[in-house]
């Protein structure tokens, strides 16, 4: 996720001139960490794996362009929020509306004015790290750290169309701590955000790859998504959560279905998400997790729709 400090921020400089990239190494390095790359290709390959904080690029370079790779970066959601500021050296109007409408956020014209570019790049970086903070404010649940209920709403029917196109086993699941309310009355409530806190964290730590999305849903009530997985995968994980659940041996004496704090789970899994709607997954799950809960909770009840209609 985003970072916090700016100071040692990880900056790419992209040129395929090795006396330019030498010279934005020279004026930035003490500053930042920096990567390299002499091409668009090897840009997209850097950008993957170090995922960095800014972007410096060249606008013109042989085969893929600095224009062409911006646009590429604007149109993937994992990469447009990274700021790019464009290393120009054109002298006509249209090259710069080319360069705004491509998504850049700033040029820096060659030749390099050294104080320039690092002004430049500090307040990009500044920018970019306040919208970050905000974003983490907007989309992250206070207690937990996790995922909350607006970032599911908005982002759960994201990643649910997405599934949608490949229409390969989709599945919700809905998880509930037992017995909560009497946890807090025998613990007290700071013992009990302690405790959500605990189980989230284990949930999250289990869950944390592209193919899931994990949120808190509502007060001791959390949601998963999993696409691409088949149903034996889907059992086998919802059961190693509660297994791990359980393994963190948080004392419940209130509870009345074991020693130590377990979640009951619903979940559905569909193997045809194209005709199907998310909010009758989640409600169809949260059916399942009733079901769970009467059958004196802490265990898992997972219903495999075939055909969602
Ligand atoms: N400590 C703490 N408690 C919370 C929070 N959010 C919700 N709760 C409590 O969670 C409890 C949920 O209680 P119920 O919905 O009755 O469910 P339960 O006691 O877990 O019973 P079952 O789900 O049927 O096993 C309530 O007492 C809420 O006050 C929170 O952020 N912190």
């Amino acid at each position: 996720m985003e970072r916090f400090n700016f100071e040692m921020a990880d900056v790419l400089v992209v040129d395929d001139q090795a006396s330019n990239i030498q010279l934005i190494y020279q004026v930035l390095h003490s500053d930042y960490n920096i990567y390299m790359a002499r091409s668009g290709a090897e840009a997209l390959e850097l950008i993957k794996t170090q995922r960095p904080d800014i972007i410096l690029l060249d606008v013109y370079m042989p085969e893929l362009s600095g224009l062409e790779l911006c646009r590429m970066l604007k149109g993937n959601p994992i990469y447009c929020d990274i700021p790019i500021i464009f290393i120009t050296s054109f002298t006509e109007p249209e090259q710069e509306v080319e360069c705004w409408e491509a998504g850049g956020v700033d040029f820096v014209q060659k030749p390099i004015n050294q104080l320039t570019l690092s002004k430049r790049v500090k307040a990009h970086l500044t920018l970019k790290f306040q919208a970050d903070v905000l974003k983490r404010l907007v989309n992250l649940d206070g207690l937990t750290g996790i995922y909350n209920r607006r970032y599911f709403d908005e982002q759960g029917a994201i990643f649910f169309s997405n599934s949608q196109q490949t229409n390969v086993g989709f599945s919700v699941v809905m998880f509930d701590i037992d017995y909560f309310k009497d946890f807090n009355d025998r613990y007290g409530h700071l013992v009990g955000d302690d405790c959500l806190k605990k189980v989230s964290f284990c949930i999250n730590r289990l869950v944390n790859d592209d193919h899931k999305l994990f949120a808190r849903y509502g007060g001791e009530e959390f949601i998963l998504l999993i696409s691409e997985a088949s149903l034996l995968d889907v059992k086998s994980l919802i059961e190693s959560i509660c297994n791990a659940v359980a393994a963190l041996k948080i004392p419940h004496e209130s509870s009345k279905c074991s020693a130590y704090v377990t979640v009951s789970a619903g979940a559905v899994y569909c193997d045809n998400p194209e005709i199907a709607r998310l909010n009758d997954l989640v409600e169809q799950s949260d059916v399942q997790l009733y079901r769970a809960k009467d059958a004196g909770r802490n265990q898992v009840f997972l219903k495999e729709i075939l055909n969602p209609f």
